[in-house]
């Protein structure tokens, strides 16, 4: 087989509850993603050894200045564990096309990974009799990050224990986003740690979160209005805490006709729901316009995970 080329999507977490930290030094979650149209693409191309080259997207002006071009590139560890578990050597190019912004809390570089899985799976496998099946990928994931199982996934879905024990959820129509990009990155370790030391502070024991169920039934019903209501981040206090600027991004959004605001993930990437595509199109000109985020982004989702294209 020649090359094969890997569309993958970022996510926005719906809800993000962050129960007590774990002796391995994470925390259980229950967290809500939600896949949406802003992709990566991921080429794999036989090669003489394991190669990565990471460029922009077209079109996009994401800085990849950040992301590593060798070994520690998360897509190249995906190759390796695929060909481990195949039984054959490494020998693939990647080729990484980025539009996901970098540590932005839209889980980049998960996205990646599992679109190298994906594509590797299709390069090695045998098509006739294949070893390795969606599950087998979405568990070889979850060897990579928390994040990487879902981005195989894609849609929408559940994720307990560290994000990475998924259930699909029921959705109904499309909801329409607008991303507001910040010129920095925030590191999601520090992320966590800094929500721990708030609760610290506060003497307030971490509590076991659980799937909220205003937001289940906005989902399956198709209701944006009942979703943007209930979005939950319980890092976003922390993101915040972190950089308070980002307060100014949220208000701003919410004060231009967001119908939900909150903070992506680990951040500093701010998501903010419309209630038609229209309205997204106008929240997005009027953020640009406010000059308050590096770059705005429209999308849609629920959309599929990592699709050979
Ligand atoms: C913030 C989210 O993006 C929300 O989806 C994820 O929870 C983070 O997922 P990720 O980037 O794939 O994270 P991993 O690579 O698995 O872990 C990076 C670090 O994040 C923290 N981490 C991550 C997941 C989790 N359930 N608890 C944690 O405390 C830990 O410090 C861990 O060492
Ligand atoms: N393919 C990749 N793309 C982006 N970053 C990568 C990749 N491989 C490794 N990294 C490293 O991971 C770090 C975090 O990048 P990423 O874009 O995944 O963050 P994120 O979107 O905040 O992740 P998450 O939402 O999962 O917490 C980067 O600073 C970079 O050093």
């Amino acid at each position: 087989m020649s090359a094969v080329t890997v569309r993958v999507p970022a996510k926005v977490n719906l809800q993000l509850g962050v129960g007590p930290l774990r002796d391995d030094g994470y925390h259980d979650l229950v967290n809500v993603f939600h896949a949406v149209s802003l992709f990566d693409e991921v080429t794999a191309e036989p090669a003489g050894r394991l190669e990565v080259r990471v460029e922009a997207a077209l079109d996009a002006r994401v800085d990849v200045g950040g992301v590593p071009a060798d070994d520690d590139n998360l897509a190249a560890r995906a190759a390796r564990l695929v060909a481990a578990r195949l039984g054959v050597e490494p020998r693939v190019a990647l080729r990484i096309r980025k539009a996901i912004p970098v540590a932005g809390g839209m889980a980049g570089g998960s996205a990646d990974a599992a679109a190298a899985l994906v594509a590797c799976a299709r390069l090695w496998d045998d098509p006739g009799e294949p070893a390795l099946d969606r599950d087998d990928l979405v568990e070889l994931g979850a060897e990579i990050g928390s994040d990487v199982p879902f981005a195989v996934l894609g849609g929408t879905a559940v994720g307990v224990g560290r994000g990475e024990r998924l259930t699909s959820a029921l959705t109904r129509g499309t909801f329409h986003w607008v991303f507001a990009t910040a010129g920095f990155g925030l590191s999601t370790p520090a992320v966590y740690a800094e929500c721990d030391r708030l609760r610290e502070l506060r003497g307030e024991p971490a509590p076991q979160p659980s799937v909220s169920e205003e937001l289940m039934t906005a989902l399956a019903t198709g209701d944006a209005k009942g979703l943007g209501a209930a979005l939950t981040n319980d890092l976003e206090e922390a993101a915040l805490s972190l950089r308070p600027s980002l307060g100014r991004v949220l208000d701003a959004g919410r004060e231009l006709g967001a119908i939900g605001a909150l903070v992506s993930g680990s951040g500093p990437t701010c998501a903010f729901l419309a209630g038609t595509e229209e309205d997204a199109d106008g929240l997005a000109r009027a953020l640009d316009g406010a000059g308050v985020a590096a770059q705005v982004h429209r999308a849609s989702g629920p959309v599929p995970g990592a699709t050979v294209v």
